[in-house]
């Protein structure tokens, strides 16, 4: 049976959030939200090789912290980037470099700051990804109406023709690897425009509105009341 991958990135400042640490380490229900992150992987039946990616000068203070809250799910860590496409290369760098990937290797791409991920959007993102379907990418509808334009001048869209995406995307080792390659440019926002340039072939598969990205302070009192709701079902 093949290895599977996840490059977990989570090297960034969290300058919208603000604050002294960068949000991925601060608490969500009793512990820093990457170990969120991590767990929902870990208890995948994907069970995928985790690959983090950390702010070198992060490392020291993952470290104490792995101690402090007896974490010890399998991981290895790498360097990040001065941007998430560079945090994402440099993670690819690193699965390259073991000798578990193969052509058939599939590779998850997911935002640190992403903690409230279900196992079961995990495992149907790793199953639907195949040779036919390469690239496949969570994504939900708006429930919103949408404009386009700027503030001045704007239209109304259909807006059952706008997908919100999320993460993880998955894909096929090779497609990720070459989309890589390719110089970063601005509108490189998520892997899906990355690996655009070389294969129109996504395919979108219904995500989970409650994988919100914690981006503002008031997204970790959001999550934390998802957290308790799904308590009291326990
Ligand atoms: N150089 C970077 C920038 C971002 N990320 C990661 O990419 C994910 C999505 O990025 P975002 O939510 O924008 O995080 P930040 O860049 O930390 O936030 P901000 O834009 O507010 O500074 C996060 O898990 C973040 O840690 C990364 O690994 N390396
Ligand atoms: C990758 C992403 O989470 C997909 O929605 C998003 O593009 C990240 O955006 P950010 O501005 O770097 O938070």
């Amino acid at each position: 049976m093949s290895t599977h991958f996840v490059i977990i990135v989570a090297a960034g400042t969290g300058s919208r959030l603000g604050g002294n640490l960068p949000k991925q380490f601060l608490q969500l229900d009793e512990k820093p939200i990457l170990m969120h992150t991590l767990e929902k992987f870990a208890a995948s039946q994907s069970n995928p090789q985790i690959v983090l990616v950390l702010s070198e000068q992060m490392f020291a203070l993952w470290d104490e912290l792995c101690k402090e809250f007896d974490f010890h799910i399998p991981h290895q860590v790498t360097k990040g980037g001065n941007s998430r496409f560079q945090s994402v290369k440099n993670g690819i760098e690193f699965i390259k470099g073991s000798p578990k990937l193969s052509q058939e290797s599939k590779i998850a791409v997911h935002d640190g700051a992403r903690p409230m991920v279900s196992s079961k959007l995990i495992d149907e993102l790793y199953s639907t990804c195949n040779v036919d379907k390469p690239a496949v990418i969570p994504a939900v509808q708006s429930t919103n109406s949408v404009r386009m334009g700027n503030q001045d001048q704007n239209h109304a869209v259909d807006r059952q023709m706008v997908w919100l995406v999320q993460t993880p995307q998955l894909f096929m080792s090779n497609l990720l690897i070459e989309a890589y390659e390719q110089p970063e440019e601005n509108y490189f926002t998520d892997d899906a425009s990355v690996v655009e340039k070389l294969s129109n072939n996504l395919y979108l598969l219904p995500g989970d509105q409650q994988n919100l990205k914690i981006t503002f302070e008031e997204d970790i009192a959001i999550a934390q009341q998802l957290f308790n709701k799904i308590k009291r079902y326990l």
